[in-house]
């Protein structure tokens, strides 16, 4: 790291009010040339609207921000900011249909050439992904990309403008363990190469594993920056909150109260199928009972949690939730028959963002909320306030629409919609992803006491933290049931089924 070389990135006092929120309250931040930084914070904490004000997204209303030494471009100079720094964020930004070629000169095609060579194209795509050692063929159609591979022809997207600052926002969340690895190789070389990187997660150990310094925000304010080596994961995690951790993770499988083994089953699967996702699978979840079903991104376990919850129609086989069947592929029937469900992708399948908190809280519940159909506002916000609450959803209030809210308080709303309804099953994919530590131990204690009032639930994660609450984990690989775990679990057993360690593919 070239420490004499002005900051590839320095922000001072930058302040950025929404309405009545202040969102950023005179933060700073130094990213050094060839630094990987770090950017933590509980949900709200102020991280994305930073981001925002970085990359020309957001005009700050004051503060200084420069890069290499230089004043940022003007507030809409978009070619300028390009040419500084760049985002590459969880939604794809690239043309699934381009090939990668076209997806590198999307709207550089060369100035004043009459017509494209594609050829020429072709080339000139070869050698800047040979620059920057990215292994990718540039004729592939995006959308046959790997994740991690997507990311690679970001970054070299980024970089062919003449950014060194880049900007990975959550930039784990849909790679396994494989991908993880080859991004985090790849980003160290471009380190090597000068280029700095801000890192936002809120996997604090991926934070000690790739960065060399880290920053804490805590409500809009900044509180820390040292390098990761002086900060101990416990001190890290007092920044971020405020307070001491009362101790480790205080959620975990049932234990001592194991599920009843001999009581009806609250959710069964019978041969349930989706060609081409996952093969029949026979499922029993018995009150008191949290089921892990584990996968990485293509074991079919997120398939099996659509499935259930409706937004998918099996191929074959039945599921009934106490002895009642559920009509295949009826969100509206599985709601009836008591299914709740967390989806993964909250902006697809989750809130309307232009309604309010309240509004998207009871989403599923407006029969309830009133008499003969009505909804009555006040119950509505009463139940709003209740989950606000209970949940810690950093909010102006039940009115605020959900679109001012932070990406995992967002996600808290989705959580709270999900219980609304007090569900006999609880169908939870990967529900604590973009949430913070402390919500993450909330949220898993809230799918704890859905089993613990009689209910089941069925939580679909690759994510360890998350299979810690189960009582019994299925591991899929290639839509199969490969291994079955009681709550004993290592972590190197579960993740290597997983992977598929010891099936032949
Ligand atoms: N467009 C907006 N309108 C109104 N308020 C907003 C808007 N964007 C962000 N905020 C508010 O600014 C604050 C900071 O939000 P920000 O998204 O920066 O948090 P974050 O640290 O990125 O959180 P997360 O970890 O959940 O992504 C929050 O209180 C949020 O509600």
């Amino acid at each position: 790291m070239d420490q004499a070389a002005p900051p590839a990135v320095q922000a001072e006092g930058v302040v950025k009010r929404f309405g009545p929120t202040v969102a950023l309250d005179g933060v700073k931040l130094t990213v050094r040339p060839g630094e990987s930084h770090a950017l933590v914070g509980r949900n709200g904490a102020g991280k994305s609207t930073l981001v925002g004000v970085l990359t020309g997204l957001h005009k700050a209303d004051a503060g200084t921000v420069t890069f290499g030494g230089e004043p940022a471009p003007a507030f809409g100079d978009t070619t300028a900011w390009q040419s500084r720094v760049a985002c590459v964020y969880q939604k794809s930004m690239v043309v699934p249909d381009l090939t990668v070629a076209e997806n590198l000169f999307l709207n550089r095609f060369e100035e004043n050439a009459r017509w494209i060579s594609w050829g020429r194209l072709r080339k000139r795509a070869e050698r800047l992904l040979a620059a920057y050692g990215v292994e990718v063929d540039p004729n592939t159609r995006a959308r046959d990309l790997a994740v991690e591979q997507r990311q690679f022809v970001e970054i070299a997207r980024a970089l062919s403008f003449g950014a060194r600052l880049i900007v990975l926002d959550e930039p784990t969340a849909q790679l396994d363990a494989r991908g993880i690895a080859r991004l985090f190789d790849k980003l160290r070389e471009l380190q090597g190469q000068g280029v700095a990187f801000l890192f936002i997660s809120h996997h604090l150990q991926e934070v000690y594993e790739l960065c060399t310094a880290v920053t804490v925000y805590r409500d809009a304010r900044h509180v820390l920056t040292a390098p990761v080596t002086e900060v101990a994961k416990e001190d890290l995690v007092a920044a971020m909150t405020g307070e001491r951790a009362a101790g480790a993770t205080a959620w975990h499988a049932a234990g001592e109260t194991a599920p009843d083994a001999t009581a009806e089953p609250v959710l069964t699967t019978e041969q349930l199928s989706l060609p081409g996702r996952f093969e029949p699978l026979d499922l029993q979840v018995r009150p008191g009972e949290v089921l892990g079903l584990a996968g990485a991104a293509a074991s079919g376990n997120t398939a099996v949690g659509e499935v259930l919850a409706g937004m998918r129609k099996a191929g074959g086989g039945t599921v009934r939730v106490r002895g009642r069947a559920v009509r295949a592929g009826s969100v509206p029937d599985a709601l009836a028959a008591g299914i709740g469900y967390i989806p993964e992708d909250r902006h697809d399948q989750g809130l309307v963002p232009e309604r309010s908190v309240a509004e998207n809280a009871t989403l599923t519940v407006a029969d309830q909320l009133g008499p003969w159909g009505t909804v009555l506002p006040s119950r509505t916000r009463q139940f709003a306030r209740s989950m606000i609450a209970s949940l810690d959803i950093k909010t102006q209030g039940p009115e605020q629409p959900v679109s001012g809210l932070s990406g995992g308080n967002q996600q808290k709303v989705v959580v709270g919609r999900a219980l609304a309804r007090d569900p006999s099953v609880l169908v939870a994919v990967r529900p604590t992803a973009g949430v913070d530590v402390k919500s993450k131990d909330a949220l898993l204690g809230v799918v704890r006491r859905v089993a613990d009032a009689g209910n089941a639930a069925v939580v679909v994660s690759d994510e360890l933290d998350d299979l810690r609450v189960c009582d019994r984990v299925l591991a899929l690989f290639h839509g199969r049931v490969v291994a079955t775990f009681d709550s004993g679990w290592t972590d190197g057993e579960l993740v290597a089924a997983m992977e598929g360690v010891g099936e032949r593919e």
